[in-house]
């Protein structure tokens, strides 16, 4: 039997922690508990052993094995260990995201008698009970029923106990702190189909109008409203997502249920079937119907010559918008199903795109299982264990989705592979996407990344022929991409003598749309009313209390519930405040509001456009995927012809009737300090008018601009990807940036501002000093945002020809950090960093 056994604990230390093995020894995967500096901590058994530890270090043995058999199977350790190694983060935090949530591996407790226990029972049974215990006599009885209770030594659940006895908890865990009881933890598969409730607004067809007429008019504004909701979504919805609604706009929950008693909406009961929502236009095609063209069939030939062959095959699919990369998604699917194999489609957010979970639905029924962060904690049980089991053989998920437990897996497709939203943002800091690929790589798969605008990084690995380029350079059914018009707002501002959020083509494009009964969507990157509100006499803009940034003005509308005198909001990290009267620096009265955001967009809107029926798309709009629904659902029908929103606008939708897009603003971009702004701009600008001209009618795109002469602007305009990225790659060579360079980013941050100028002046010396003949070292700077919720941030950006360089400095700094007593979480790592800020 072996002594020891290593455990990846979730603290942010770079090692992992040897243990003594204790009667059960845990097999490698499964989950133990251990005491870690006076905690009980959660952690993954990696390796057990002999190999005594060197003399003088003591030694604690594990607490418990939780699993019986590994939780994670051996390509999912591998994969861990590979993260772990290649974005420089401690195993264990890597691991515990890796992990299913505790409820997919739900815990009861039961209680078993100790040594202490048995003493008790057995001097009581001599001697009688204790007079000096303060416990009731009534108390004092009911803890020995337990204890005679749990003689036999098998363990029992409290509800038992309690049934038995009469003990509840207090008494129980009285008993446990006595040491008479221990109490364990006992992992319970659960699985269970759960029921839930959905709302259905009762057919009034039958009826007619009439009878309707007389009965509606009961309806008080708030009834009128819940009805009006669930119509919006074609008269069913879940209930909790109802209530989530209606508790937004400040109606009570007790109108539902007047509803339901007068008959108008009925409540059912169904087995929780996954909600995928499926929004599209009445008589649009789902994605697994069409006949594949010319450039769709040799796509999907080649992924699925590799599919057949069985191994590792990463491939690039650039396809431009409109080009039906769904269509060839699907059918590669089906292949890898047919050949026996699963397959994982990573989206950058469910919420954004309910039309592909619907279509997946369509087209793969209950063999599809969802994985996304909206999920209640019973929700991505039953999905993990459908998984895990080989029941849901095609799962579709965001980016945690790439740990999903699959069975063989065949295929895993990374859609909109360019997407930000794959990168996450917290320890361990990996991007979704290139976990993908090593994924795929450790289970022998074929991997598609797809996009009409693909990552550079992506690109230059088709170019050095590390990927399969597959191609698709036309939009189905020889439909035309959109015509992009530029309009140079310095000389609109020269032309017309003032500054106008909207130029007057925008206008007039827009007005003729509309004219012509077709739909229109306008980009305006920023949500709120104003993003900077500023002082007239001395300049200074009113700054978030937390952040190094400006606060966002937005405005009261009827119906908000949000608190007067709390209009000003930092999007970074939550924090509002009211608007001050006079400048929190000069004492000026003179304070003004700059910078529109959608919320004034739409304002602006409908001044102009009286008579046009509006939508908004923001994070102020749309807070879940009901709400998302319900939008595309009044997009789909025609009930809103004019959308202004953020990015969420460009994100997939392929709403037919979008024959104009109108850009505002988005080139400000350009001038943010981060070495991908040109890339960025170029990908939100293509996509969003990629939105445009996808049905039959051909489309029109608009792009205001101060940037008329720039490369990513002019290549924007001719749907010239490859012009662009050959020129942006050329650039990064030159400065030696990813895909030719390697990069980490690294923050030194803490509260106290003397301790991230400390301690990176600390570290710089220490890069100064080291021969780093391999790694470019530039910094210690403040960071772009140098103060962000509370905390001073001081960075370094680290950048090498060989990964393998980069690496070895991070490492060797981490050591060198921890013998200066920098603490490991005041120093964050961020290999392949995607934001600088
Ligand atoms: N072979 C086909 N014939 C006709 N229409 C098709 C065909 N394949 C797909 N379509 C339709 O073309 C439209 C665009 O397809 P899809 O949404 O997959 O584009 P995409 O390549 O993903 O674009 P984007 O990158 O903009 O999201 C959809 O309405 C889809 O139903
Ligand atoms: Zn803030």
């Amino acid at each position: 039997m072996p002594l020891y056994c290593d455990v990846a604990l979730p603290v942010p230390l770079d090692q992992v922690f040897t243990y003594a093995v204790n009667g059960v020894v845990p097999v490698v995967g499964a989950r133990v508990l251990a005491p870690f500096s006076g905690q009980r901590l959660m952690g993954v058994a990696v390796r057990v052993h002999d190999d005594a530890p060197p003399d003088g270090v003591g030694i604690k043995p594990l607490q418990q094995v939780l699993d019986d058999a590994a939780l994670l199977p051996d390509e999912l350790m591998e994969l861990a260990r590979w993260i772990a190694a290649y974005y420089v983060a401690p195993l264990g935090e890597v691991l515990r995201g890796m992990l299913p949530l505790s409820a997919e591996v739900k815990r009861h407790f039961v209680y078993r008698i100790a040594e202490a226990g048995r003493k008790v029972l057995y001097d009581g049974a001599a001697k009688g009970a204790s007079r000096r215990s303060r416990l009731s006599a009534e108390d004092q009885n009911c803890e020995y029923a337990v204890l005679n209770y749990l003689e036999d030594g098998e363990a029992a659940k409290m509800s038992a106990l309690r049934s038995a006895t009469g003990a509840n908890k207090a008494l129980l865990e009285g008993m446990v702190r006595k040491k008479w009881l221990v109490r364990e933890a006992v992992a319970e598969e659960r699985d269970a189909r759960r029921l839930e409730k959905i709302a259905v607004l009762v057919e009034t067809k039958q009826e007619g109008a009439e009878a309707v007429g007389r009965r509606l008019p009961k309806l008080n504004e708030n009834q009128l409203a819940v009805m009006a909701e669930l119509a919006a979504v074609g008269g069913r919805m879940r209930v909790r997502d109802l209530r989530m609604t209606l508790e937004r706009v400040g109606i009570p929950d007790s109108t539902l249920g007047t509803l339901v008693k007068r008959g108008l909406i009925a409540m059912e009961e169904t087995a929780e079937e996954f909600h995928f929502g499926g929004v599209s236009a009445e008589g649009k095609k789902h994605a697994h119907e069409h006949t594949l063209n010319e450039a769709q069939t040799e796509a999907l030939a080649t992924i699925a010559t590799a599919i057949a062959k069985d191994g590792f095959a990463p491939h690039l699919l650039y396809g431009v918008t409109g080009s039906g990369k769904t269509a060839v998604y699907f059918a590669a699917m089906r292949r890898a199903l047919d050949a026996g194999k699963s397959a994982l489609l990573m989206v950058p957010e469910i919420g954004l795109t309910p039309a592909m979970t619907g279509q997946l639905v369509a087209a793969f029924g209950d063999e599809v299982a969802l994985l996304h962060s909206q999920l209640t904690p019973d929700e991505r049980a039953e999905q993990w264990h459908r998984i895990r089991r080989g029941d849901a053989r095609v799962v579709v998920g965001t980016r945690s989705a790439v740990f999903a437990p699959m069975v063989k897996l065949g295929l895993v497709i990374v859609d909109e592979e360019h997407d930000g939203s794959y990168k996450q943002e917290e320890t361990p800091r990996y991007h979704g996407r290139d976990v993908a690929v090593m994924r795929a790589k450790l289970n022998e798969a074929v991997v598609v990344l797809g996009s009409a605008t693909p990552s550079l990084e992506s690109w230059a690995n088709a170019d050095k022929g590390r990927y399969v380029r597959v191609e698709m350079r036309s939009r189905v059914a020889d439909r035309p991409l959109p015509a992009v018009e530029l309009v140079d707002m310095r000389a609109e501002f020269r032309e017309t003598g003032q500054e106008q959020l909207f130029s007057r083509r925008l206008i007039e494009e827009t007005q003729a749309t509309l004219e012509r009964g077709e739909q229109a969507i306008i980009l305006l990157n920023r949500r709120g009313y104003s993003f900077v509100v500023m002082c007239r006499s001395c300049g200074e803009k009113v700054e978030c209390e937390n952040c190094a940034i400006s606060m966002t003005y937005h405005k009261p509308v009827t119906g908000d519930v949000a608190q007067p005198g709390q209009r000003l909001e930092c999007h970074y990290c939550g924090f509002r405040r009211g608007v001050p009267k006079t400048c929190p620096k000069c004492g000026s009265e003179h304070l003004y509001f700059l910078g529109a955001g959608s919320q004034q967009g739409e304002e602006r809107l409908q001044e102009l456009f009286p008579g046009a029926r509006i939508g908004r798309m923001d994070r102020d709009t749309v807070r879940g995927r009901a709400d998302m629904e319900r939008l595309l659902a009044r997009l789909h029908a025609g009930e809103i012809n004019l959308l202004v929103g953020t990015q969420m606008i460009a994100k997939g939708h392929d709403i037919h009737g979008v024959t104009f897009v109108g850009v505002v603003g988005a080139d400000f971009a350009l001038g943010l300090p981060d070495f991908r702004a040109a890339e960025r701009v170029f990908q939100l600008l293509t996509q969003v008018s990629g939105r445009a001209g996808r049905g039959e009618l051909p489309g029109k795109v608009l792009v205001q601009t101060y940037h008329q002469d720039h490369y990513a602007i002019q290549f924007v305009a001719k749907h010239d990807y490859p012009g662009f990225v050959a020129k942006e790659l050329n650039y990064r060579r030159w400065m030696h940036y990813p895909p030719f360079a390697v990069l980490a980013n690294v923050v030194v941050q803490s509260e106290r501002l003397e301790e991230a100028t400390g301690w990176s002046s600390v570290l710089g010396k220490w890069f100064q000093q080291t021969h780093l003949d391999k790694v470019r070292v530039l910094g210690p700077a403040a960071a772009p945002i140098v103060r962000l919720k509370r905390i001073y941030r001081y960075h370094f950006v680290l950048k090498a020809e060989q990964r393998q360089a980069l690496g070895g400095v991070l490492r060797a700094m981490l050591r060198f950090a921890e013998a200066q007593n920098i603490p490991r979480r005041n120093l964050v790592v961020d290999v392949d960093a995607v934001h600088l800020m």
